[in-house]
């Protein structure tokens, strides 16, 4: 069905504005009368903040922002017609003007189709452009329709960061939206088919469904970089969600300040599962026997536990399965448990204080100090990377000489603030310090860009969710590490989330079809499990595959070209290439910015092919794909090549494609 743009619909647009005013209206009494409310009425004076604070947040949610569109679409029902919006607005008298999109009555505008109309008889569908409504968009469920409001949605020209889809979420990502809390899923995706959008809206979406629980236990979602968080930091403030914390793995798992990069050698085995059996050995091979027999002295009397006693409590609780840290601590109580016993038998009454007492003798904390020796889980790290002996001992029949070499500091450090810790260093920190102690859990984890993660990666993930379910976003053709996991099943076994369900998204929104199947040929050597991805759209001419003698000469015609287009351009080179890109740039005068700078600022981006995964632009321009591919040289894994899909797939409007060698095979 056709868009009906102002001019042809006027009486029926007229209406609908009216219905606009009357919810904007509506909305501005709805924060006055929360203003108006007064805190100090509340019985005490930290009463009176707490619930100051909370009529101050729901002040501002009820902030109207005049440049988006308060609702965007409208459900008929015989009889009954509903707005769905942003948020629920009601009128004087409770009558909802606009319901929330995450309330289970807005279902039907995403998902009602021709086979199941969901007993609407009319879905209707609003173009906005900046804040005021000027087309919408009908169906009657009596033919599919293809909407060019939704096609419109994604070609509109980027400025800044990433904008949510709230008003265009299809109905297979609106299944993973409101997928059950409970459950965890696993997205395998294509480039650009929503997995990053569709994350975002279910933590949206959750926070509205389960509030209280997911409040009280958390949310977080984890993405690939900074420049990635920078980028998606804006879609769950404009969802109305703005305590949602965003992070890198890395700043998830803060433990040592990293100070060097993972050798793929070395990285692969500190990513390896096998990792977490030798830091479980190494952490419990601290366990001792006792040299003598504990003797507490109380009173006139000394009370003695012999040496196989103390070693057979400590015994019972390791082969128990608890926490190395609880261990030592329930191991004091038992000791002083035995000592108490005796005294019973000697005929002494004993009750909670003199478990205590004995429990604080220093014999007994001597003896659990010895047995039971509190650890450091960086100290652990730190000794099984530099002492041979020790890794030999907790790597036995786990990893050979070669590996266990692999992995020892040239030159040990002379303590923890002076060691080159890497990422994948600070994830064993991080397994350690979970056998010491148990991490706490989450109610909710979103995680993108999983692909790229390694066992002891998906653990640490794992751990922060184990009470708690996780949104597993990623495709394994974009997997660059070289400790990736590889494959689905396996990463979420080691996420401790066997029984996820799979979903596959291959509907592609960001990338054209004439791009998609361009990058698609290089599938069948990086992926070949994988189905080519679709595309919704098709626009002719928007790839360009341009070879240059003189390359800078091509980048510099390509760039000022885009500039006298619309929206934001991204220039992708290797990461060796990028400063004299940026360099030649200045010298020509085009403005630009580096990524690592921000995106916003000019719209042209020079970004190094290591930092594209997960963004956007509407204008790509690659130069030199054969320097891209040879940067990441790594046998049959190819993550050159994976580079070069991702790079190639980062283009909503136009791609450019700049070379002087020739492409790398799969492209020619
Ligand atoms: N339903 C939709 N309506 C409008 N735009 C959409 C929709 N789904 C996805 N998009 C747009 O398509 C683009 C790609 O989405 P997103 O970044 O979430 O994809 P992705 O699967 O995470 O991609 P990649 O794997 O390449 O990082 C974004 O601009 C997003 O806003």
């Amino acid at each position: 069905m056709p868009t009906r743009e102002a001019e042809d619909t006027e009486p029926e647009i007229s209406a609908e504005r009216a219905h606009l005013t009357r919810s904007r209206d509506a909305l501005r009494r709805m924060r006055e009368n929360v203003l108006s409310l007064d805190a100090s009425g509340a019985g005490d004076w930290v009463s009176a903040q707490v619930l100051g604070a909370d009529l101050a947040k729901r002040a501002e949610a009820l902030r109207d922002d005049p440049t988006t569109a308060l609702f965007f679409g409208r459900l008929d029902h015989p009889g009954e017609r509903l707005y769905v919006g942003r948020r629920h607005v009601h009128d004087d008298g409770g009558r909802a003007l606009v319901i929330d999109w995450r309330a289970p009555m807005a279902r039907p505008f995403y998902k009602a189709s021709t086979a199941d109309p969901m007993g609407l008889v009319l879905r209707r569908r609003f173009g906005y452009s900046g804040g005021e409504l000027t087309a919408f968009e009908d169906e009657d469920f009596s033919a599919p329709v293809e909407s060019r409001l939704l096609i419109e949605e994604i070609e509109r020209p980027r400025v800044g960061p990433m904008r949510d889809i709230v008003a265009t979420i299809q109905p297979e990502q609106d299944d993973i939206v409101r997928a059950d809390a409970d459950h965890t899923l696993c997205v395998q995706g294509a480039p650009g088919t929503g997995k990053t959008a569709v994350g975002l809206h279910r933590v949206a979406y959750l926070l509205y469904a389960h509030r209280e629980r997911m409040r009280r236990g958390g949310v977080l979602v984890i993405g690939p970089s900074a420049s990635f968080l920078d980028y998606i930091r804006g879609v769950l403030p404009a969802l109305g969600e703005v305590n949602v914390e965003q992070r890198t793995l890395d700043e998830v798992v803060a433990t040592v300040p990293v100070r060097a990069r993972d050798e793929p050698g070395a990285g692969r085995i500190k990513g390896d599962a096998r990792m977490a059996e030798v830091l479980r050995r190494a952490v419990w091979s601290h366990l001792r026997e006792p040299s003598e027999a504990l003797v507490v002295p109380r009173g006139t009397r000394r009370w003695r536990i012999p040496a196989y006693e103390i070693t057979e409590l400590a015994e019972a609780l390791r082969d128990r399965g608890v926490r190395y840290g609880a261990g030592r601590d329930l191991l004091g109580h038992r000791i002083a448990h035995a000592v108490l016993l005796r005294i019973e038998t000697a005929g002494d009454a004993c009750d909670d204080r003199t478990h205590e007492a004995v429990r604080r003798t220093r014999p007994v904390k001597a003896m659990v100090d010895h047995v039971w020796p509190a650890l450091d889980p960086v100290r652990v790290v730190m000794r099984l990377l530099s002492d041979a002996e020790f890794l030999a001992r907790a790597a036995d029949g786990l990893l050979d000489p070669g590996e266990q070499a692999a992995l020892l500091w040239d030159r040990p450090p002379r303590g923890p603030k002076s060691a080159r810790w890497t990422p994948a260093d600070a994830v064993l920190v991080d397994e350690a310090a979970d056998l010491i102690s148990r991490t706490s859990s989450l109610s909710h984890v979103v995680l993108d860009e999983a692909q790229d993660l390694s066992a002891m990666q998906c653990r640490a993930v794992g751990r922060r969710c184990e009470t708690g379910s996780v949104t597993v976003l990623g495709d394994i053709a974009q997997g660059t590490t070289p400790w990736a996991v590889g494959d689905w099943p396996a990463l979420l076994r080691h996420l401790g989330k066997p029984d996820a369900d799979l979903t596959v998204l291959d509907r592609g929104y960001r990338v054209p079809r004439q791009i998609i199947d361009f990058a698609s040929r290089l599938l069948p050597r990086i992926a070949p499990e994988l189905a080519p991805p679709t595309s919704v759209r098709s626009a002719p001419g928007s790839l360009r595959i341009a070879r240059a003698t003189d390359l800078r000469a091509a980048v510099e015609d390509a760039c000022r070209e885009a500039l006298d287009g619309e929206g934001s351009i991204g220039l992708i080179a290797a990461e060796a290439d990028a400063a004299g890109l940026g360099e030649h740039l200045t010298a020509c005068g085009l403005e630009h910015v580096r990524l690592a700078d921000g995106m916003a600022g000019a719209r042209l981006v020079l970004t190094p092919a290591t930092q594209a995964k997960g963004l956007e632009f509407d204008q790509v321009i690659v130069v030199e794909p054969a320097a891209i591919v040879d940067a990441e040289p790594d046998g049959d894994r190819s993550p050159g090549l994976r580079r070069l899909y991702v790079v190639l797939t980062r283009a909503v409007s136009r791609l450019t494609v700049l070379h002087a060698r020739d492409l790398p095979d799969p492209l020619r």
